[in-house]
């Protein structure tokens, strides 16, 4: 049977891991595992991004006295990411295949270099047949250094190893348009460019995720964007994966029509860096209109009207419109003190180059 794709980035979370009680459902885990070593067995390059630390370490340990809520989550992703992982390397050895952990934080994503790193880290991995298995490091990512949920995390994964799917399993089929509840609302099967979802999405979560349906619609567009498939469907559905790759028309799921334009891999980088923002470069009119067009343009100085914060050449910074909304992402040419000489000049060169330009 012929595969639509060839390497795609599988995200699990934690419901799917987890039954009702909280505890580990190891039966759901092996199933999925099944699934993922028949289609890498049948050559699809897999990036699994699995949820569930904090959850399966909540049934192992029972603290004496009352924690607070980022010492609870430390000690029970310390337990839990160990029983995870271990239970992944068990079932894939069954199968041959060889699994790899990476526990990441935001921090390393922050500069190129560290993105890079990452990057290579995985693909070596893959170039040995081993499946990557991804989580974020909870036991030191804290607070504001920490990503919104695993959605985030594998959106940027997608979009660094250049996947052509992203697959986000939930306990729901697919993204509703009303409550999900409602027996009156429906999957909505295929999302395009610039449709807004927000009046379809509760602010709900499932008992034991983080971000809720709003994130991963947020990640999907953007992710989509920039010319990745992505799919949100229900892991908990038996020969989910297989289906959604081998019978994709009958498979229930939201499906996010992917752009059909190519980003590069900087921009790629720079999309998923609004987080490490170190200033504002506020644009005028005009040049928030010829930004807007198809046209391929640079941040010239003589289309700025003001700077906020500081920072050194290489920085990644906000664009923002001459309304004040944020419009795009971009690494600047340049420090601060010399953007804010060139301010309002004509003939000087781009504070933003094209290149290195994200258009939200
Ligand atoms: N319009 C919608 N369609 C589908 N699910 C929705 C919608 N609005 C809110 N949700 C909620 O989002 C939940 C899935 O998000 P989340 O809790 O983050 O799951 P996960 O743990 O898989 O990341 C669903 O269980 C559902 O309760
Ligand atoms: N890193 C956390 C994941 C938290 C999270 O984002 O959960 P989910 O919303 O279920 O994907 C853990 O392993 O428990």
């Amino acid at each position: 049977m012929k595969q639509e794709f060839t390497r795609i980035a599988v995200k699990v979370g934690s419901n799917v891991l987890t039954r009702r009680d909280g505890t580990l459902d190891v039966t759901r885990m092996s199933a999925l595992v099944d699934q993922i070593a028949e289609l890498h067995k049948s050559g699809v390059e897999i990036i699994l991004i699995s949820s569930g630390a904090v959850a399966s370490g909540r049934s192992e340990v029972h603290p004496q006295k009352k924690l607070d809520s980022v010492d609870q989550r430390q000690l029970f992703s310390a337990v839990g990411q160990a029983k995870l992982i271990n239970r992944y390397y068990e079932l894939f050895r069954e199968h041959n295949i060889p699994v790899g952990q990476v526990l990441t934080t935001k921090e390393s994503f922050g500069t190129r270099r560290h993105y890079l790193n990452q990057k290579n880290c995985m693909t070596v991995m893959l170039e040995n047949n081993v499946i990557p298995i991804v989580n974020e490091n909870d036991t030191i990512s804290v607070s504001e250094l920490m990503f919104t949920d695993n959605d985030e995390l594998s959106g940027l994964i997608a979009s660094m190893m250049d996947t052509q799917a992203l697959i986000i399993l939930s306990n729901i089929d697919g993204i509703y348009n009303g409550s999900p509840s409602d027996p009156n609302s429906s999957v909505i099967r295929e999302i395009g460019h610039g449709k807004d979802l927000s009046n379809y999405i509760q602010t709900t979560k499932s008992s034991f995720g983080r971000g809720g349906m709003l994130t991963k619609t947020n990640i999907a567009r953007k992710v989509a964007d920039e010319g990745i498939t992505v799919i949100i469907a229900n892991g908990k559905r038996d020969n989910i994966l297989v289906d959604l790759l081998q019978h994709p028309e009958e498979t229930l799921c939201t499906r996010f029509i992917p752009s059909d334009e190519p980003v590069s891999s900087v921009k790629k980088w720079i999309a998923h860096s609004e987080g490490f923002a170190k200033g504002e470069i506020h644009i005028n009119k005009c040049a928030t209109e010829v930004l807007n067009s198809e046209k391929a343009v640079s941040i010239l100085p003589i289309g700025i009207t003001h700077i906020e914060g500081e920072f050194e050449k290489d920085d990644i910074v906000r664009i923002m419109d001459f309304q004040g909304n944020q419009v795009g992402v971009g690494k600047v040419n340049c420090d601060s003190k010399q953007a804010q000489e060139a301010i309002g000049k004509h003939g000087k060169k781009p504070v933003v180059h094209y290149d290195y330009l994200y258009i939200e």
